[in-house]
């Protein structure tokens, strides 16, 4: 199998990401953990840019033992004495040449003729293989270049000493076919090819850059350079682990692979996202959060009974624990009782039916269950106490101007049907008064305290009551995804201990479950 090089350049390209500006210290960091990935070579920054990016690329080229690192340049003397300078200590350094080779550019930008590029290119490089002995060359904007010219560039380049020569899709412009098909192009008509890498570096303005540069690879390419994260310029570049684990997962198809340290994956993810300052997308390819957390019903029923039925990828792979399943809506009782014994819940199958039910009820009303909700769901059921008064409904009226108004709606233990309205303070005072006219008992608050159960705005609020009547105290607990609903249900709750208090004294609350 053909070895695919990495070049990462998520401390240049991917620095060049709007927002996103790491100090020296920053890119030590990052480089470090590129290097126990086992990158190849890291683009450390553009020396010529600034007195602080030279100095951050000289630190990283002292720190680094076991990568090339590279540092970019323009096709001016100036910038190439400053990657001199900046690469002074690196064990491997190499210098990074760039000359825009497109109509579009040449005409617009650089204010050039074919011959003026070729030229100043051919000085460049010249210029440049006096110190150092690895040059990459990459002519700026190839995807839009005529093809018979990048091949003249090319071959120019061979000539003049490069030792690797980039193609950049520097904007995000083609698609796999046509991408593929300049490296085709160049390994048939270029000669000295064979001498030097060929090597592909593609932008993600069309969603293409990771398909681009697999392309490549099947057209022969041997170094790919891109960013973890995909972050860069605009769209991005390549994502780094994404052509990894293509590679790893279909060797079958690539015959290729890459060296790098798989296991280091997720960990360099997050200490990218975490010192530039991008998040990654829930969804992205390898590293995203719900790259590996399943959801529906029927795919976490397929997971339980054998993973590579939903995953083509082994999570720890990457260096994550495992897999997870999501409780929410679109969960099925599979998932739902795996949950339950994993919590240490061992339930029967008409208690797991009747939990079931609560928890879809719950999950209708809430982005996903955590364990929090589970277990609170689980536990306002555990303390059997009968139930004297039940909530059917309630509607509350607010305002900051106007008194606020309760309407509750109580069943009774005899299937009578009571409404009541009241006034109060606040919202939670007028629903206690409305229940006191429904329960016709007499009580008295002596505590109340709320606390949300899980995280998020719709967190489950659970609020816990204490009641005192004539001598005797009770507790209630309520839950629910409004709080004035788990007021309500903390009331009645201790509203029907101190019922059950009375009709059984002595009695002591009996825990069971569900
Ligand atoms: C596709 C890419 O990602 S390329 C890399 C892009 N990255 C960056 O630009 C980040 C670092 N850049 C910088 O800090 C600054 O642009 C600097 C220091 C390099 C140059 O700054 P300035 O001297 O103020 O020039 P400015 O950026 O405004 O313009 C670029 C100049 O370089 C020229 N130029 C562009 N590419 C090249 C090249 N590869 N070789 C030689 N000259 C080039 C432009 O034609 C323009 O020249 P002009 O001043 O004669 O018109
Ligand atoms: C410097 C070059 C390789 C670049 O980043 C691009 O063309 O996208
Ligand atoms: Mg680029």
């Amino acid at each position: 199998m053909r070895k695919i090089y990495i070049f990462d350049t998520s401390l240049r390209d991917g620095e060049q990401s709007p927002g996103v500006n790491l100090n020296t210290k920053e890119k030590v960091e990052i480089a470090l953990q590129l290097e126990k990935l086992g990158v190849d070579r890291i683009e450390a920054g553009f020396p010529a840019a600034s007195p602080g990016d030279s100095a951050a690329v000289n630190a990283v080229a002292r720190a680094v033992k076991n990568a090339s690192i590279i540092g970019l340049s323009r096709s001016r003397e100036g910038d190439i004495d400053a990657v001199r300078e900046a690469l002074i200590g690196a064990q491997d350094p190499c210098i990074h040449l760039f000359l825009a080779t497109s109509p579009i550019h040449r005409k617009h930008k650089l204010r050039m003729e074919k011959e003026q590029v070729l030229e100043a290119a051919d000085r460049a490089i010249r210029y440049a293989r006096r110190y150092f002995d690895k040059v990459e060359f990459s002519p700026e904007d190839a995807g839009r270049t005529e093809l018979d010219f990048l091949c003249e560039v090319t071959e120019m380049a061979i000539k003049a000493g490069a030792t690797v020569v980039n193609i950049p899709d520097t904007v995000g412009y083609l698609n796999p076919q046509e991408f593929g098909n300049i490296f085709k192009t160049l390994k048939d008509n270029v000669p000295g090819i064979e001498k030097i890498q060929l090597s592909a570096h593609c932008h993600d303005d069309l969603g293409m850059a990771t398909a681009n540069s697999l392309a490549a690879i099947l057209n022969g390419a041997d170094q790919i350079e891109g960013t973890i994260n995909g972050i860069g310029e605009r769209a991005g570049n390549t994502a780094i682990e994404e052509i990894a684990m293509a590679l790893a997962t279909r060797p079958d198809y690539f015959n290729a692979h890459t060296t790098l340290n798989l296991k280091e994956i997720a960990k360099t993810s997050r200490l990218v996202s975490k010192l530039t300052g991008m998040p990654v997308p829930g969804n992205k390819a390898i590293v995203g959060a719900n790259a590996f957390a399943h959801e529906s019903g029927i795919h976490q029923d397929g997971m339980l009974k054998e993973k590579t039925t939903y995953e083509i990828i082994s999570p720890d792979v990457i260096g994550l624990k495992d897999s997870k399943l999501v409780l929410g809506k679109h969960s099925g009782r599979h998932a739902f009782r795996e949950k339950l014994i994993d919590m240490g819940y061992e339930l029967d199958d008409e208690s797991v039916n009747h939990a079931f039910a609560k928890f879809k009820d719950l999950a209708d009303r809430k982005k996903t269950v955590g364990d929090e909700d589970i277990r609170a769901m689980l536990e306002e059921r555990l303390i059997d106490t009968p139930e004297v008064f039940a909530l059917e409904t309630i509607q509350v009226s607010y305002g900051n101007r106007s008194t606020p108004n309760a309407t509750v709606v109580i069943r009774a233990a005899d299937g009578e049907i009571r409404e009541e309205t009241a006034d109060g303070n606040g919202s939670v005072d007028a629903i206690y008064n409305a229940i006191d006219k429904a329960t016709r008992e007499t009580v008295e608050l002596e505590d109340y305290s709320i606390k949300s159960v899980s995280q998020g705005k719709d967190a489950l609020g659970e609020v816990h009551v204490v009641l005192k009547q004539n001598e005797q105290s009770a507790q209630g607990r309520g839950l629910s995804t409004d709080i004035l609903e788990a007021s309500a249900r903390a009331y009645l709750d201790a509203v029907n201990r101190l019922h059950d208090k009375r009709n059984t004294p002595g009695r002591r609350d009996n825990i069971s479950l569900i």
